[in-house]
């Protein structure tokens, strides 16, 4: 996260008092992440997460993401499970933010994950989509072709500081993939991550521990969210697709991919390096000052996109 809204140690005393949890000890704020205020809340015995849901969170869907995430851990999936308080509600408000309090997940997100790790993280993502898939609730995928449209008729002015033609050629990558994007088809879909990138996945001894930051999390296609995870477990300075199709192994064995679902990842490298590049690009070109937030650096999108739709990334490797 950042820290966007910085609380009191007493504010916070206050809001665990809604709570059957033994007394506030501290709290501290994490600089990791870049969309919600995050805080590390110790109680006597035990800590937990606060998180304070800044403006890029639509509040409107925040009870869709935590009913995703109470599914996912009742359905032995390890993510962070929304403390209900005693009045039974999840979703509260601190600071003049909606707030929800979660439990502590162990271990820790891998800073240069391998390939093996990546194999790992794919297995992970497939017993995720398929224990999402008794889950009823819908919610269309707010970073799909008309947010792309959106952004980028946003962005463009400021778009020719990563090159003189990237201006056009986004342009035209966004017309394209939305094109392609809403031709009919029969591909799965299911609940998505969307985001499902080394920093939201935690390892311990090894072996997957725990999955975060479920607020871009939607219905769409399945293979979509593998292309996601594909593109961003490797590593940002080189395209080597190593990790991509140990990624794609990886989630075969748990959830084999049809072949229809084959012929659309293309499509969907491509789609997910556009929509990383939009919004990376966007919080570059507008940086919000004062606050702790790390800009993470769009060139690498570009280059992926590039890379997909000249297909040198080597993903027409028939291992895929
Ligand atoms: N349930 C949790 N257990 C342990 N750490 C967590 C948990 N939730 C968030 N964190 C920590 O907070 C950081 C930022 O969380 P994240 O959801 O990625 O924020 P953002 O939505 O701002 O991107 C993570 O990298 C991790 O260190
Ligand atoms: N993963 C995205 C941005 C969202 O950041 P997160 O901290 O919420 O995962 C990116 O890298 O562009």
């Amino acid at each position: 996260m950042a820290v966007f809204t910085h609380l009191t140690a007493e504010a916070v005393r206050d809001f665990l008092y809604a709570y059957d949890l033994s007394p506030f000890a501290r709290h501290e704020g994490i600089a990791a992440g870049v969309e919600n205020t995050n805080y590390h809340v110790f109680t006597e015995d035990d800590r937990y997460i606060l998180t304070l849901f800044e403006r890029r969170t639509p509040t409107a869907d925040l009870p869709y993401f935590l009913a995703v995430m109470d599914h996912l851990s009742a359905h032995g999936i390890s993510v962070p499970r929304p403390l209900h308080a005693r009045d039974g509600r999840s979703l509260r408000e601190v600071g003049g933010r909606p707030a929800a309090l979660f439990t502590f997940l162990e271990g820790r997100d891998l800073k240069a994950p391998d390939a093996e790790n990546a194999r790992a993280a794919g297995t992970a993502l497939a017993a995720l989509h398929r224990a999402a898939a008794g889950f009823e609730q819908t919610r269309p995928n707010g970073m799909g072709p008309r947010a792309w449209q959106a952004l980028y008729d946003k962005i463009r002015p400021g778009l020719d500081r990563y090159g003189e033609s990237v201006p056009n050629e986004i342009g035209e990558a966004t017309r394209r993939l939305s094109e392609a994007w809403s031709a009919p088809s029969s591909l799965p879909t299911g609940t998505i991550h969307a985001d499902y990138f080394p920093d939201n996945v935690f390892f311990s001894r090894g072996k997957v521990s725990g999955i975060i930051d479920f607020y871009f999390a939607c219905t769409d296609y399945l293979a979509y969210d593998l292309a996601i995870a594909a593109l961003s477990w490797m590593p940002e300075d080189d395209d080597a697709p190593a990790h991509a199709r140990a990624m794609i192994d990886g989630y075969s064995t748990v959830r084999p991919l049809t072949e229809e679902e084959h012929a659309a990842l293309p499509l969907f490298f491509e789609a997910a390096a556009l929509r990383f590049f939009l919004t990376r690009a966007h919080d570059d070109i507008f940086r919000t000052e004062g606050s702790v937030v790390t800009i993470k650096d769009p060139h690498v999108y570009l280059r992926r996109l590039r890379a997909a739709r000249n297909a040198t990334i080597g993903w027409e490797d028939e291992s895929l």
